[in-house]
């Protein structure tokens, strides 16, 4: 049985990812981090999530504190904290002020729980994860983002909607940044199990379309209602109960890479990793030549960026 830690409880993915996470059976205690100030809030969130397990049949045991001493014995600290974006803003808007929470957070957490796993939701979220990696002192296998993860849920839905299949239909990918240069993998997608391209009407796909559908998806969301939950808390969890069930699935989150990806590396981003209770382990993949192409640029553009953050962590502005 583990215990799972949220810092950033108050917010509003931290609050959906608790409730979220609750539901695991592998969980047995759900802890809620907020900054001092926060008590009412974290008290009256605990209250409300201990209310639904009586219709759930949850058994978990759920605290909260203000004391980031509490951490200690976590087997995995889900990291929301942070500031989120604006519609007109993108994610890449919010690295600087982010970095500096996270840094702090994650220099603090591999201090007070040095053999817990380190889960990065905070955006910019690819270069949180190296943020948090290096700050953290952690080993690479344990700290990771949730990232073009989700950019691949919103593309499985897209797609099964497209030809009319259940979801469970459609395996697809998105590796790259979570954001503007993310690249799918068509060479990786099939639908009940044939490559999409040996599908005649794969010609009609609409591509363009979905994959800037799938890029808008969290700014259209946060600009209708505020911010984007039910679909990222759903995925937390799914990557939560992946690693406490040793499950060994293979799913694509924010990871430090060194060679895997056509000796391309040196960089925290989006690749399928296998995932299982000793961590998260990229795995080799070879590719088509434009989709080397396409992650390479997203490689640069992320790398460039972190460097410059790492720059201002350590120098300051
Ligand atoms: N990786 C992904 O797929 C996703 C990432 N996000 C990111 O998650 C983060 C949280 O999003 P929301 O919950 O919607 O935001 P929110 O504003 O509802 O919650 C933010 C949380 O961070 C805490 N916080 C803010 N500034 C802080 C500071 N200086 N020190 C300590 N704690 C601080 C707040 O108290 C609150 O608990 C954002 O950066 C957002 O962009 C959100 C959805 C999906
Ligand atoms: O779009 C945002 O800022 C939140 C996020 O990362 C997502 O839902 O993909």
């Amino acid at each position: 049985m583990a215990k799972v830690a949220i810092v950033g409880a108050t917010g509003k993915v931290g609050q959906y990812a608790a409730l979220s996470i609750s539901r695991i059976p592998y969980v047995n205690e759900v802890q809620l981090y907020g900054r001092p100030g926060s008590e009412s809030v974290l008290d009256g969130v605990a209250r409300d999530l201990i209310d639904s397990f009586a219709a759930t049949g949850t058994d978990s045991h759920v605290s909260w504190s203000c004391n980031i001493e509490d951490l200690k014995g976590s087997d995995i600290i889900v990291l929301t904290a942070g500031v989120a974006r604006k519609p007109d803003q993108s994610r890449l808007d919010l690295a600087v002020e982010n970095a500096k929470i996270v840094a702090d957070f994650s220099q603090k957490i591999g201090r007070i729980a040095p053999d817990s796993f380190l889960m990065m939701v905070t955006n910019p979220v690819d270069i949180m994860t190296h943020v948090a990696l290096k700050y953290s002192g952690k080993k690479p296998n344990e700290v990771f983002g949730l990232g073009t993860h989700l950019d691949s849920m919103r593309l499985k839905s897209a797609i099964a909607s497209f030809f009319q299949v259940h979801v469970s239909e459609v395996h697809t990918r998105i590796i790259g940044e979570h954001g503007d240069s993310m690249v799918p993998l068509w060479s990786a997608t099939t639908i009940g199990g044939i490559q999409i391209s040996n599908l005649p009407s794969f010609a009609q796909v609409p591509i363009d379309d979905i994959m800037q559908q799938v890029k808008s998806s969290g700014q259209k969301i946060i600009a209708s209602k505020g911010a984007t939950v039910w679909g990222p808390g759903e995925a937390i969890a799914t990557l939560i109960r992946t690693i406490l069930g040793n499950e060994n699935r293979i799913l694509t989150v924010s990871a430090y890479i060194k060679a895997e990806v056509h000796n391309i590396g040196d960089v925290c981003i989006g690749v399928p990793a296998r995932i299982n209770r000793s961590g998260v382990y990229p795995v080799p993949i070879r590719i088509e030549p434009l989709e080397v192409r396409n992650f390479q640029n997203s490689v640069e553009k992320i790398r460039g960026i972190t460097r410059e953050i790492f720059s201002v962590l350590e120098n300051g502005e």
